[in-house]
């Protein structure tokens, strides 16, 4: 069914569809089929069950909030995002912007230890509920892994779950903050420069990208306003539920499942009179993990399609270019690339 686009663009379409909901108390060999074909079908599916404690997503939340009501300059206090640390509006380095204000960590314990110190009056009480929530989270991502490579059949089910165990994973964690459009504030500046008149439309919050890394796992407060885009030009918007993850398939795992599954576009909207907040997980290897398609997703009928490439040569490639670039296409082997890929000249 299309209707009509209440929001930011013209020309869009915003379809209804029902979905994957995976619930994980279910039986696993149904559970590990059901992940493999939402992989397949939006590379995006709902996760309910999905056993992290209400009480240490709650902390997280709390410490958040009582962030980013902050006034701006003590917020700049930890700031700018190069590339961890508070941003409000810019995204990356290369131009990109958006109604949204965020903290970035890197989820090694030392560095969030490191970087709370900039962050809270309370560094400890804000750093060790992140640390918990960062364990946990993990924790879920790598069973989603695993489920993953049992539904593939692959011999080695942990392949991509041990990526992300790594000492030395590189996975980042994500509190983004989409305040509401009555408020007459600019979200950067302290005092009030916007003019009065009270805007009643959605404006892009976070803009149409994919994420580079394996696996992102997304949950937010019961504010809508994530949409995924199955096809150029049409979009679906994914209903809050602040009770369950929304998790998506990322770059990388598009390419270690050689196209199999889709890393899908997504953009988050702001909603005009509730603000919301998500906090997302995006599971990576190690920078020098070297990261190419599994064998068995390689077939004379399904040739290679993309370079292997270490994380530490992905994401270079993903810092330097805009949020919504399509960079696994960089990788793309062209026919010539491939036979020397698989069967080296001597
Ligand atoms: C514009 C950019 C922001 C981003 C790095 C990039 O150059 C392109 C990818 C962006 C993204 C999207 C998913 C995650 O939110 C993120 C942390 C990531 O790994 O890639 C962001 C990057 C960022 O905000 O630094
Ligand atoms: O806030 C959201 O719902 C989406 C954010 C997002 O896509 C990201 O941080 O990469
Ligand atoms: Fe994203």
């Amino acid at each position: 069914m299309v209707v009509a686009s209440p929001n930011p663009t013209r020309n869009e379409k915003i379809q209804a569809v029902d979905l994957p909901i995976i619930d994980l108390s279910a039986e696993r060999s149904q559970v590990r089929k059901l992940i493999v074909k939402a992989c397949e079908d939006y590379g995006f599916f709902k996760v309910i069950n999905h056993g992290v404690p209400k009480d240490i997503i709650s902390k997280v939340e709390e410490q958040s909030l009582s962030f980013f009501a902050q006034p701006v300059s003590e917020k700049q206090r930890a700031g700018p995002s190069d590339p961890f640390g508070y941003g409000c509006k810019n995204i990356g380095l290369n131009g990109d912007t958006g109604e949204v204000e965020y903290l970035i960590f890197n989820t090694n314990p030392i560095s969030i230890a490191q970087r709370f110190k900039t962050i809270s009056n309370e560094p400890t009480k804000f750093s060790s509920a992140v640390s918990e929530y960062i364990a946990a989270v993990r924790d879920l991502a790598c069973e989603l892994l695993d489920l993953i490579g049992e539904g593939l059949w692959v011999p080695d089910t942990s392949v991509f779950s041990r990526l992300i165990r790594d000492v030395d994973s590189d996975s980042v964690f994500r509190l983004n903050h989409y305040p509401h459009l009555h408020n007459k504030k600019d979200i950067c500046k302290d005092n009030d420069t916007s003019p009065s008149s009270i805007s009643n439309i959605s404006k892009v919050g976070f803009g149409e990208h994919s994420d580079p890394q394996l696996l992102t796992l997304l949950r937010s407060n019961d504010v809508g306003g994530l949409q995924i885009s199955p096809q150029d030009g049409v979009w679906v918007s994914v209903p809050s539920d602040p009770t369950a993850y929304w998790v998506n398939v990322g770059d990388v795992l598009q390419a270690m499942t050689n196209g199999r599954f889709v890393s899908v576009r997504h953009r988050a909207l702001t909603n005009p009179s509730e603000s919301r907040m998500s906090m997302a997980y995006f599971a990576a290897s190690s920078l020098n993990a070297c990261l190419s398609a599994l064998p068995e997703m390689v077939t004379p009928e399904k040739p290679r399609l993309y370079k292997p490439f270490t994380w530490a040569e992905y994401k270079k490639t993903t810092h330097s270019l805009r949020l919504g670039e399509n960079r696994l296409n960089l990788f793309r082997i062209s026919t010539n690339d491939e036979c020397f890929i698989d069967q080296p000249l001597e």
